[in-house]
């Protein structure tokens, strides 16, 4: 499991420390100092090469600096560009005395300045840390946003990418893209959440010996998925594992019921009883669906899947309305989603993107636009599990899951080629299992997105697939995940 924690918890967690005189500066700064190392190495040589630093006002630059003493005590030709006339009086001093050269943006220029930065090998982004209160201003946005034109920089970021709100992931105005982020204290929720994850490339950690809090935010490894993934047992039997109801497709929307009912056989249910169109029921099913009873109410299951490819139909939204309000664990998916009533209990799990997490919002009078959820991810997702009363998996390159008591996960193992018609269908189907398995609905909901990555990459192989592909990849991903157990 990887913990993440807001920007105000590593503060307070570091306080102590700081007032009982440990130099956690120092450690931060020798930890950034030995990642940009790491680079040089692997791309040639350390002595010799140059390296630009980026420097704010606060201990954020601080941080730099003094890994900029460090680095040109190593024979790296060092550069620090102060965006403003603030610059932390130690910290500038240390690097002056090591040899390092000094550039005032307000001096220099813009246009200047970022012809020097973009000749280093790699850039050190000091501007902003979790003291931060908006993104970068004047001539400091301008100098980064000459830096994101030119392009094809190697940057290595100090703590987050500056302009990326260490809380919640938001991005205000422009930010540099770095290929490493390297994080002190604690993983800042930030990290891991979009758009903010999308400019932190990978990320490294210093641990400064904290003793934090409850973490703000959980990602799933590879160790909670073989925990949690539910494998029967010698005495199980098809109906003892969980049977799966699935109302989904309609006559203009076929595909995505066959999508869904592929995505939970894949993850391992073994009995499901679907309810939908004649058409499909006759004969266009896999054949190791068993239609169910035309009403909800007549079909005995543990848990249901709602939504997929029901549109205009009326006899398919009434299940899905039955089903949300059966009480038994539901997920309710695209044509669900308009159906579901004000308030729900914690047994159901909705799985929106960006545009329907909006339309849910304002039908319940919060005006919202796609661009808003993109924007801020978590308050809205947060927004939408709160006023629902269910778990909320908002999709998107990064999968954020909020529950209505406010347990934050997110996943991002994913590829951009999932970006598939009926990737989501597969989803559903994928957590529509673990629900009818008895998993709990964020739990249920972060495996299935962290599965559903997994098996896209599978299925990509680096080009395109399908969302049957995504499918077919499934059972795959979960025996790698088993290899060597039992
Ligand atoms: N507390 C500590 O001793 C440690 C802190 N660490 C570093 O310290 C950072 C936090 O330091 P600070 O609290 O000084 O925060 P920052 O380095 O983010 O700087 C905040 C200062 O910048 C100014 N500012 C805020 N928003 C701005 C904006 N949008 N545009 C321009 N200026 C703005 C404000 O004057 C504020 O005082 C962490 O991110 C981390 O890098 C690490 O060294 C570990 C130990
Ligand atoms: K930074």
């Amino acid at each position: 499991m990887i913990s993440a924690y807001t920007g105000t918890a590593v503060q307070a967690a570091e306080k102590p420390l700081l007032e009982a005189g440990v130099d956690l500066m120092a450690r931060a700064a020798y930890g950034l100092a030995n990642a940009v190392l790491w680079r040089l190495r692997t791309s040639g040589r350390v002595y010799g090469s140059s390296v630009a630093l980026l420097i704010g006002p606060g201990n954020n630059g601080a941080d730099a600096l003094y890994a900029g003493e460090l680095l040109s005590r190593r024979g790296v030709r060092t550069t620090a560009v102060l965006g403003s006339e603030r610059v932390h009086g130690p910290a500038f001093a240390a690097f002056q005395a090591a040899g390092g050269t000094v550039v005032r943006l307000a001096e220099r220029g813009v246009r200047d300045s970022a012809s020097l930065v973009a000749q280093a090998d790699l850039v050190v982004d000091g501007l902003l840390g979790t003291g931060a209160r908006g993104g970068l201003r004047d001539a400091v946005a301008d100098l980064v946003a000459a830096l994101c034109e030119i392009g094809g920089l190697q940057v290595i970021a100090c703590d987050l990418p500056s302009g990326v709100n260490a809380d919640t992931g938001e991005v205000s105005g422009v930010v540099l893209s770095a290929i490493e982020t390297v994080t002190f204290g604690g993983i800042k929720a930030g990290l891991l959440l979009p758009p903010g994850e999308g400019f932190a490339g990978d990320i490294s950690y210093v641990d400064l010996d904290l003793s934090l809090p409850a973490a703000a935010l959980e990602r799933l490894d590879q160790d909670d998925l073989l925990r949690h993934w539910p494998r029967p047992g010698r005495s199980d039997h098809k109906y003892s594992r969980g049977v799966l109801g699935v109302v989904a497709g309609s006559t203009a929307y076929p595909g995505a019921a066959q999508l869904a009912l592929h995505g939970a056989l894949a993850a391992g249910t073994a009995m499901i009883r679907y309810l939908g169109p004649a058409t499909l029921r006759a004969g266009g099913l896999p054949p190791e669906v068993v239609p169910g009873a035309s009403t909800v109410a007549a079909n005995r299951v543990q848990a249901w899947l709602v939504g997929p490819g029901v549109s205009d139909d009326a006899e398919q939204e009434r299940r899905c309305l039955d089903a949300i309000n059966s009480g038994l664990p539901v997920l309710a998916d695209a044509g669900a989603l308009p159906l579901l009533p004000e308030r729900v209990g914690p047994q159901v799990v909705i799985t929106p993107h960006a545009g329907e997490l909006a339309a849910l919002l304002s039908r319940r009078g919060h005006p919202t636009v796609r661009a808003d959820v993109e924007r801020s991810a978590l308050e809205h997702a947060r927004l939408a599990a709160q006023l629902t009363g269910a778990t909320v998996l908002l999709k998107g390159a990064t999968i954020v899951v909020v529950s209505p008591q406010g347990e934050v996960h997110s996943q991002s193992e994913g590829t951009p080629w999932l970006a598939t018609a009926g990737s989501g269908d597969v989803l559903a189907g994928i957590l529509g299992a673990l629900l009818a398995a008895g998993v709990a609905p964020p739990l249920a909901a972060a495996m299935a997105a962290s599965v559903h990555g997994r098996a896209g990459v599978l299925a990509s192989g680096g080009g395109p697939m399908t969302a049957s592909g995504i499918a077919e990849a499934v059972p795959q991903v979960l025996r790698e995940l088993f290899e060597g157990i039992d």
